[in-house]
């Protein structure tokens, strides 16, 4: 019995477990693939069925069974069980086809993940910090086994996609993020930290919810919360310095504050703000290199004005100031239109955010009527609501511009402004069309139009990849401009050809090696790295990637 239990201290300093406790460790875990030899070592004889399997073996038989597996959610869930056993497995199936299980792992199965959290719970995976432990929390967070934490993806559940606040729920987003660190740029699993930031929630239906796993409060004051994340920041850097916080999914209003309060300060960044701007930006550049047309000469309207507009209209205004416009007239290429209508200068209820967007002219509340007036050529939907490119939107778009750049980012599916058969068929198949999800390829008058999504997982696995090889002081809006550029500068012509305007996912981690290079030489002339710079920058970054083998 005390084989099962003792550990045997490695040479790194780590302990291999023995036995079933070796079996129960997903790091270290190789199930069937140990060998003889090594089951009579690890005190596993008897323990494992007789045949010794190859990796390869492995995953054949995870691709075999998934492939059988009808229902999304429920292979979501037999991956998510597959980590707990395997990592190795896990990350080696994932990343041989990047492309087919992206949608498994991340948006849209992730959405029906979350919003079933409660029902699916099987086992804890990364921390929740509550308000209970205010005062403490470092010390909660040394509870965490791993001590070499360089990046902790932390959301307070309070702005799910487009699910609205779900509050504790949300934790699947946190977790699916950061596998698509490693799924997309192969940044090493062992130091990624999910964090469910648990404040409490509005969602008064989760609250009422006997599977409900969160605090069944509403979530704390606005200074309360403040104090909290101040507390989070603070700890988690004492406990894990040179640590990257990513923030995510957090309510708009909080996201834009908590970034403005600490971009400068430490080495954080916000993946809807920073992440998905970059990506939309990247599109409009891969979408102009088709059109021919200059970022300067567009007209840029958004549906929507929280955190992800307001942070693609900021990216794009720094980016035309790089181009010789002033803020003023960079500020002017852009309206943002909200459930309130216009932002323009006679609003009251608007945010000092929202107020720099706002321009002297006629309020409207009608969306169609602003297309017509400020013609467009680009048309942005960050506002959750579900078909409002309505024919008519698509076709006043498409009568002022000969090929209209139209991105449906709000997600999942069932969330987005359009589809991607409403757009091309609205606009007799002349729009450039990306969504926040994949749509399928789609058939017009004999030709065949392939959508793009426009994710930020083109974005942001990159940023950490580039993070964790770089180890820069601060994450500046820079580095997320060479990110959208370096995107969108790997779609080569035969890509353009078809119409594309972001990089194919088959080569998911080629693209955003790539694209960290090029996140890293900034990072290096910029002298925000904190590193000795190398010679080849490319082949270190390349020694540095996880690879899934024993
Ligand atoms: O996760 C995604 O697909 C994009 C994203 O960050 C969000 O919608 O919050
Ligand atoms: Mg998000």
């Amino acid at each position: 019995m005390a084989a099962n239990t003792v550990t045997n201290a490695q040479p790194d300093g780590h302990n291999h477990e023995v036995g079933v406790a070796l079996l129960h460790d997903p790091v270290q875990n190789k199930g069937t693939a140990y060998t003889r030899e090594e089951r009579r070592e690890w005190g596993l004889e008897g323990l494992l069925p007789h045949a010794v399997e190859t990796l390869d073996r492995q995953v054949e038989r995870v691709l075999d069974h998934l492939a059988r597996v009808k229902d999304d959610l429920d292979q979501y869930s037999y991956l998510m069980d597959l980590e707990a056993r395997n990592e190795t497995v896990f990350y080696k199936a994932i990343m041989s086809d990047p492309k087919r299980f992206i949608p498994i792992l991340y948006d849209p199965t992730v959405a029906d993940a979350c919003e079933a959290f409660g029902n699916l719970y099987r086992r804890p995976r990364g921390m929740y910090i509550t308000r209970h432990m205010k005062g403490r929390i470092a010390e909660v967070l040394r509870n965490w086994p791993e001590k070499d934490v360089r990046f902790v993806c932390v959301s307070t559940g309070g702005r799910i996609l487009g699910l609205g606040d779900i509050g504790a729920n949300g934790m699947g987003i946190p977790i699916g993020k950061l596998q698509l660190y490693t799924a997309c740029a192969a940044v090493p699993p062992k130091g990624l930290l999910p964090v469910l930031l648990d404040i409490g929630t509005t969602n008064e239906h989760l609250r009422a919810d006997p599977f409900y796993l969160g605090t069944r409060e509403p979530p704390v004051p606005e200074h309360e919360l403040d104090e909290l994340t101040e507390e989070f920041i603070q700890a988690v850097n004492e406990v894990f310095p040179g640590i990257c916080v990513h923030f995510e999914d957090w309510k708009g209003t909080d996201a834009i504050r908590m970034l403005d309060r600490y971009k400068d300060k430490v080495l954080c960044y916000n993946d809807d703000i920073q992440g998905t701007a970059a990506v939309a930006l990247a599109g409009i550049s891969a979408g102009l290199k088709q059109t021919g047309g200059k970022l300067q000469d567009q007209r840029i309207l958004f549906l929507g004005a929280g955190s992800a507009g307001l942070g693609i209209s900021k990216l794009i205004a720094a980016e035309l100031q790089t181009l010789g416009l002033s803020q003023d007239e960079a500020r002017k290429r852009i309206r943002l239109f909200d459930v309130n209508g216009l932002i323009e200068s006679s609003r009251t209820d608007l945010t000092e955010t929202q107020k720099l967007w706002a321009q002297d002219e006629a309020p409207s509340k009608n969306f169609v009527e602003v297309v017509d007036r400020f013609k467009p050529t680009v048309l942005i939907g960050v506002s959750t609501k579900a078909g409002a490119f309505t024919r008519e939107v698509i076709e006043t778009m498409s009568r002022h511009t000969a090929r209209p750049i139209i991105f449906a980012l709000s997600n999942p599916t069932h969330k987005a402004e359009c589809t991607a058969e409403q757009a091309y068929t609205y606009s007799k198949g002349k729009a450039l069309f990306a969504a926040g999800v994949q749509f399928d390829e789609f058939e017009y008058e004999g030709k065949t139009f392939r959508p793009g999504q426009a994710n930020n997982f083109y974005i942001y696995p990159a940023i950490g990849l580039a993070t964790y090889a770089a180890r820069p002081r601060l994450l500046n809006d820079e580095c997320f401009i060479v990110a959208a550029h370096a995107t969108a500068d790997q779609i080569g012509p035969s890509l353009q050809a078809k119409g594309m305007l972001f990089p194919s996912q088959d080569q998911i981690v080629e693209t955003e090696i790539t694209t960290a290079t090029r996140i890293v030489e900034y990072m290096f002339e910029s002298g925000l790295a904190t590193v000795e710079r190398p010679v080849e920058i490319r082949s270190w970054i390349e020694s540095l990637l996880y690879n899934p083998t024993y």
